[in-house]
Order: C-alpha cells, then structure tokens, then sequence
C-alpha cells in the first residue's frame, strides 16, 4: 500500500482516486477549494464533476501540505492551464523525493510546451526524464464505474513507468508502458482538437462518414505534427493515438465533443464554454498547434479549420466545404514518407 497524493478534484482526478483507493492506497485527494475538500468528506460525494459514491477512504484536503506529506507518489491531473500554478506551489514545499505522474492532456500556446516539459521547468528537483505521463481512452465516468479501460503510462525513467503502472493496475483499469513519452502526450493532447472537429460535424447534421473521415484524416495530422516532434508514428496507432481518439470522437461523454456539438449548432464559444462548467482542452491546444503548424510548415487542415470556428468566427459549414474542395492527392503519401523515413535509418 502506497501514500498517493492526487493533485485536481474534477471528473478525472476523482475517478483516478478511485482505482488507486481500489487498489488500497492511502489517497490524498486535493482540492483547492476548501468548501469542496469539506463536502467530499462529509458527503463522499464530488457531484458537480462525477455523478458516483466516492469510497470512504479517499480523503479530501484543502491544504496542500498536508495532501502531500509522505506521499511516494504524486498524480497532477489539473486542467493544463493550471499546470504552472500547481507546480510552483509544489515546489515550494515538496522536500522528499515522490514519483511525479500527470494525467492532464494539452499543450501550452506560445511556448508550444508538454505537460511533462512544463512540471520539469517548475520543479527544481526533477528532471523531465523522471516524470510520467498516464494517457489513453478513459472517460472519468466509466473509470469511476470500474468500467473495463486501458492506458498507457510513458516516462524516459523505466523504473518510474513501472511504479506508475503498478499504482493503478487492477481487473477493470489495464496499465501498459510505452517509451514513447511525446508521442504519449501528443496523442492525448491532439485529439481534443479533432474530438471538436467530430462534435462540430455531429452538430451540423452530418453523419457516421464525415466522423470516421476526420478521424482518419486527423490521426494522419496528429502523426505529422507528433513525428515533427519526434514521436514515434507507431504510438499514434496505439491507446494513446486511434484508441483515445476513438473515444473521444464518438462518446458523448467527451467535453470536447460536446463543445463542438454545440459550436455546430451555431454557439458561439463563450457560451459554450460558459454552458460546460469543465475544462475543454482542445481549444487552447488548438491554438498551440495551430501557431505550430504555421511556423515549421506542416499541413494541418482540419486542425486549420477547427482553429479558423474558435478564434476567427468561420462558419462550421464552410469550413467543411472548404475540406472538401481541398486539391486532390494521394491518401497515404505522407505517412508513407514518415515511417520510410524512421525504418530506413
Ligand atoms: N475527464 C476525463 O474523463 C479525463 C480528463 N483528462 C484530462 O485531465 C485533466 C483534468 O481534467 P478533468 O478533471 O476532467 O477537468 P475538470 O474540469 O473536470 O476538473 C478540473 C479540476 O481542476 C481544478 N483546477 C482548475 N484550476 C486549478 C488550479 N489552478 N489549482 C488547483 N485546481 C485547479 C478545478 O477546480 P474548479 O472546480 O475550481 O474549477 C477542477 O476541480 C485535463 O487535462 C483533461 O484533458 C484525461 C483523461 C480523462
Ligand atoms: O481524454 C478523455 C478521454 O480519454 C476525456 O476527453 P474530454 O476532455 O473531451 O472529456
């Protein structure tokens, strides 16, 4: 039995507490809202974020201190514009050494960074090697169903991917590792942008061909973007790539398809937003890949276009028109490129 500090008391640190609880560690739910941290204690309930009984052993706190104190392992799962604010507060007072894991999936716009990039930047004592990330095809609310899942956990420091999968390994929730650590994070993170793209066409009518398209033909552009960074094109065929994707395309859980639902029907994105209540990802990631793809010259299209609907007002319909009257090609030809390139080496 481990001491585990989870770090983000929304839908996905909640459910993430219960399968470490599940597995009878000692977990430290953190919250930084005090009247939420009492609520979780006297009700076992965190309704506003997961409609489930949370097992009475998981305690919630408001002191981070406290959250943290002897704890061999750390789980940040806080939306990835929080990531900074979190860290600096860690730092100032982790003094012993924890494994560091995060489950938020995003990328920083402007600086283009990962999550894993940024703990590394906020935390004096810990280099981006030894953190882990933990991604893959897991709505919070089949996770706190105990509900069969599958992810995958990715750090360079094999000996800390291993402490990670051996937390929260257990009959309904199967942990694999995979090296890849940016191919991890990316494939986590692009596909929010493209889970818009799929909620956005669901909300203009369209049906199961156009979904199964931008699914396609987004994983192609995660595997352009990704292996610019120097991912692995295979982990983007793996949980973290088409299985996260897939779930994230076509559930209705998905706050990101969900957003884009709503864009389709014609709202505007502060009212979409407003209307969620929980952190939509894909729009910020949006704009990082969007800055990225303009400056090194990689063809994104869907990702323009969805870009093009949150921050410049297009019209979903004609964005798609736009798609479709691209200039024909051929459809393999760059993937083809990427995996000659890597194997011929
Ligand atoms: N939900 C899911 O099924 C999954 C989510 N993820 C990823 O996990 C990450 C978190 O998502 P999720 O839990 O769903 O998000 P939610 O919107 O459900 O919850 C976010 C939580 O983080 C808290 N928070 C926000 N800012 C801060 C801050 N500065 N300091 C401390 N806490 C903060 C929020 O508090 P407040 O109540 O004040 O807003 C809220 O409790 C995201 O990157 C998401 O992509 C990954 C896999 C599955
Ligand atoms: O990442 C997720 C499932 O794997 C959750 O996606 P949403 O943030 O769109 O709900």
């Amino acid at each position: 039995m481990a001491k585990v500090a989870v770090l983000g008391a929304g839908s996905w640190g909640t459910a993430l507490s219960i399968v470490l609880a599940d597995n009878n560690h000692d977990v430290r739910l953190w919250t930084h809202r005090q009247d939420q941290a009492e609520i979780i204690n006297t009700t076992h309930k965190n309704e506003k974020y997961l409609e489930i009984m949370i097992p009475e052993k998981i305690r919630a706190y408001y002191d981070l201190q406290e959250a943290i104190q002897d704890v061999s392992a750390i789980v940040i799962v806080v939306p990835t514009k929080a990531i900074r604010d979190v860290c600096q507060q860690l730092n100032e007072i982790l003094h012993h050494n924890a494994t560091i894991i995060h489950a938020s999936k995003g990328i920083e716009p402007e600086t283009l960074k990962r999550v894993s990039e940024m703990i590394s930047e906020e935390m004096d004592h810990y280099n981006y090697d030894d953190i882990v990330v933990l991604s893959g095809p897991s709505h919070a609310e089949e996770v706190g169903k105990r509900q069969p899942t599958t992810v995958t956990v990715s750090s360079l420091n094999d000996i800390n991917a291993e402490i990670a999968q051996d937390l929260f390994i257990n009959e309904a929730f199967r942990v694999y590792t995979s090296p890849d650590v940016v191919g991890v994070e990316l494939g986590g993170a692009l596909k929010n942008i493209i889970a818009l793209g799929a909620g956005i066409s669901d909300g203009l009518g369209y049906g199961d061909n156009a979904k199964a398209a931008l699914i396609t033909r987004g994983l192609a552009e995660i595997a352009r973007l990704g292996t610019s960074l120097g991912a692995n094109p295979l982990t983007f065929l793996g949980l973290p790539g088409v299985g996260d994707l897939i779930v994230t395309c076509t559930s209705v859980h998905s706050r990101n398809w969900r957003a884009g639902n709503l864009l389709g029907k014609g709202k505007k994105l502060d009212q979409v937003l407003d209307q969620m209540g929980m952190v939509v990802e894909g729009v910020r990631t949006a704009k990082a890949a969007h800055q990225f793809a303009s400056q090194q010259q990689i063809e994104m299209p869907i990702t323009n276009g969805i870009y093009k609907i949150l921050f410049d007002e297009a019209k979903p319909k004609d964005v798609v028109d736009q798609l479709m009257n691209r200039t024909k090609r051929e459809e393999m030809d760059d993937i083809a490129t990427l995996l000659t390139e890597r194997y011929s080496q």
